[in-house]
């Protein structure tokens, strides 16, 4: 639906240059929720400024629907922008007007008439669950409730794509994970496209199906959720990951107790997708003569999944052990043995 080919944004000032968006070239399908996360400054905003064109391209195209809008001119392009909603970090709402009078101004630059502008916003707050509250001004709401104005008003001229600048980043954890539920159920019930731009992990796993790595302006890994999560690439997106997996930050103290014992194996199994259902360690202590002994386990939701890890001690004897791991690797369930015994 949105194909981007070797994107690039140079601004130059007076003194140096800045290649915010390098060479960038992604495919986003219609219908999922696409992330892109990275640190401050590595290029997120500028891209996705760029994709409808609140910034100008260096060079490069971006085709929406086969219709490229990096040569089309301003006047045919005003009216492609309105395939295109976009809501921000601070929620850029109009504060002399009201909720309802804020979700109506794109109705009426439009030129919806009257009647059926009404029936609309009347919809759309009911579809961000804001009845009754029409006449409030923003000033009276809650940041989780203005960002819920400004849902709404990005959905006023029924676009195809959303474009989340940062739409989070102002609210507490609880409110942001309404926001997110509310994304996710409008993209179910419309059918809504959601590019969102990021520097929190959290907000990747819990919504998004495919994620893209930006740093410095250019794109380092890009793949579904589950993959990057569990088998990250990069150096940023380990970085990421681990921000969200406290494990893997305890990985010390797992190597403690590891250092401390010599007559056991300790294992860490990687779960994903339907293998985190499987009541493993269940099976194999009834099939095999072995003692296990569960040290740490977590286990994370993604819109693609599941993803979990298990670190745990078996003791018995060599080739039981032995037969036992075979018997989990054959259930599809990633085995690393992080202490063997001789
Ligand atoms: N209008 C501009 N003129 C010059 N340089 C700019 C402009 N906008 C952004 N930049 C530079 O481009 C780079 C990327 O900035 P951008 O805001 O896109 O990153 P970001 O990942 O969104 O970071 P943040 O989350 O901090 O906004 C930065 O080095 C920034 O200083």
């Amino acid at each position: 639906m949105i194909e981007i080919k070797q994107l690039t944004k140079l601004y130059k000032t007076k003194h140096q240059q800045v290649q915010a968006v390098d060479d960038i070239s992604l495919n986003i399908n219609k219908g999922e929720i696409f992330g892109v996360v990275g640190y401050s400054g590595a290029g997120k905003s500028t891209f996705i400024r760029l994709i409808n064109r609140l910034e100008e391209p260096t060079s490069g195209t971006i085709k929406i629907n086969d219709k490229d809008i990096t040569t089309m001119a301003q006047s045919k392009l005003r009216k492609e922008r309105q395939k295109f909603g976009m809501i921000f970090q601070h929620f850029n709402l109009l504060w002399s007007r009201t909720i309802y009078d804020n979700i109506a101004f794109p109705l009426e630059i439009a030129g919806v008439p009257k009647n059926k502008r009404k029936e609309k916003v009347l919809e759309l707050i009911n579809l961000v669950g804001l009845s009754g509250r029409e006449k409030a001004y923003p000033s009276q709401l809650s940041g989780g409730q203005k960002q819920r104005v400004g849902i709404a008003r990005a959905l006023a001229n029924d676009p195809d794509v959303l474009l989340c600048d940062e739409a989070t980043s102002a609210l507490d954890p609880e409110t942001t994970d309404d926001i997110l539920d509310l994304l996710v159920s409008i993209n179910k019930k419309l059918g809504l496209t959601i590019i969102l731009i990021t520097h929190e992990m959290h907000v990747i796993q819990k919504i998004c199906h495919r994620v893209a790595v930006m740093e410095k302006g250019k794109v380092v890994e890009t793949g579904n959720v589950l993959e990057v999560f569990v088998k990250p690439q990069s150096k940023t997106t380990k970085r990421f990951v681990q921000q969200l997996n406290p494990l893997e930050q305890q990985q010390e103290a797992i190597q403690s107790f590891i250092n401390s014992r010599d007559d056991s194996e300790v294992i860490k199994l990687h779960f994903i997708g339907n293998s985190t259902r499987r009541a493993l360690i269940s099976e194999i202590s009834k099939k095999y003569d072995v003692d296990i002994n569960i040290l740490q386990g977590s286990i994370s939701p993604t819109q693609e999944g599941a993803y979990g890890t298990l670190f745990f001690e078996i003791n018995g004897q060599k080739d039981v052990i032995h037969d036992a791991i075979k018997y989990i690797q054959a259930s599809g369930v990633e085995v690393e043995v992080l202490k063997h015994v001789e």
